[in-house]
């Protein structure tokens, strides 16, 4: 939890290792391999539900093994993963950019009124989790650029409060017209505050749409679906992973009970109570209105599609 955000996930985990890899270059190419191998093994389990930390480690294996196969002497293999994990950088300011712009379009189009829009989000998607501007609030900027957004509902996001803590900042920060809620306040904030479109980040889309993300976000949807509003997923698709078919087999990181029953370190909750603390869940497809990455807005259904297009 030092580092949080499945984008941000990835890209200081690849560039923690560039750091180590500068710090002390092994001298040897198949000693670096190995300590390449090892190092991403952990980071990729150190997060285990968002996919961007095994997609960017696979890439860069696969880099790094044709790397390899070229000079005698290491430090070039060095300066090349350093490279490439800045690569990473830049790419996902870039992305989420378009996904900013993209999610605002279609989100105005739906909404069909001329008017400013109000939107609701969960968890932290912004500069804070990923590389800089942010997914679903990077929708939520791009909308208030454009001088479109009327409101924006930020959850607390129990029971480690990215919200609260995160987004709450960056939409001060920003100077974004917003009002914190507590997570059990969505379904009257939708029926009394006229919610346009709920939009949450993403850990791991599946083929299929269904998609984990931090827990509460499965209520939200639900929630949208009773009251008529929009659900929408703003992801890059590095945060896709058609490999797997449908949501049933992603691995949900769970965390110490702690985190429920304590509150700045002091206990709060009945001494000898049981915990459960899933830190995601999975939101099932049919409750997805639109999937928004840098490649364009998707239905579930046309996802895989869409994402193999061009690839
Ligand atoms: C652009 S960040 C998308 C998701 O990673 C975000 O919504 C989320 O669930 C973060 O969970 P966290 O446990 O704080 O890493």
């Amino acid at each position: 939890m030092q580092v949080r955000g499945a984008p941000a996930i990835a890209i200081v985990g690849s560039l923690s290792l560039a750091v180590e890899l500068t710090s002390s270059p092994p001298q040897q190419t198949a000693d670096l391999l190995a300590f390449v191998r090892e190092s991403l093994a952990l980071l990729v389990g150190a997060r285990p539900t968002a996919v961007n930390m095994k997609k960017a480690a696979d890439e860069l294996s696969a880099f790094l093994a044709e790397e390899a196969e070229k000079p005698p002497c290491p430090s070039p293999v060095v300066v090349s993963v350093i490279r490439w994990a800045e690569s990473l950088l830049e790419k996902d300011v870039k992305d989420n950019r378009m996904i900013g712009d993209l999610g605002a379009q279609h989100i105005l189009q739906t909404a069909g009124a001329p008017g400013g829009v109000v939107i609701m989000t969960h968890c932290n998607t912004g500069s804070l989790a990923t590389a800089g501007y942010g997914t679903a609030l990077g929708v939520v900027r791009s909308l208030q650029a454009m001088g479109r957004l009327s409101h924006v509902f930020c959850t607390e996001t129990r029971p480690y409060n990215q919200g609260s803590r995160l987004t709450a900042y960056e939409l001060v920060y920003e100077k974004i017209p917003a009002t914190l809620i507590t997570d059990s306040m969505a379904a009257v904030t939708m029926r009394e505050r006229q919610v346009t479109a709920v939009v949450v980040g993403a850990d791991r889309v599946v083929a299929n749409g269904d998609t984990a993300n931090k827990v509460g976000t499965y209520q939200l949807a639900v929630l949208a679906k009773h009251h008529g509003i929009p659900f929408c997923v703003a992801a890059p698709s590095t945060s896709c992973d058609l490999s797997l078919p449908t949501g049933g087999s992603i691995v949900i990181e769970e965390r110490p009970g702690q985190e429920l029953t304590d509150i700045n370190g002091v206990r709060v909750a009945a001494p000898g109570i049981g915990v459960w603390n899933p830190a995601f869940d999975v939101t099932p497809h049919e409750l997805i209105t639109a999937i928004i990455t840098e490649r364009g807005v998707f239905r579930p259904e046309e996802l895989k599609d869409g994402l193999s297009r061009g690839l």
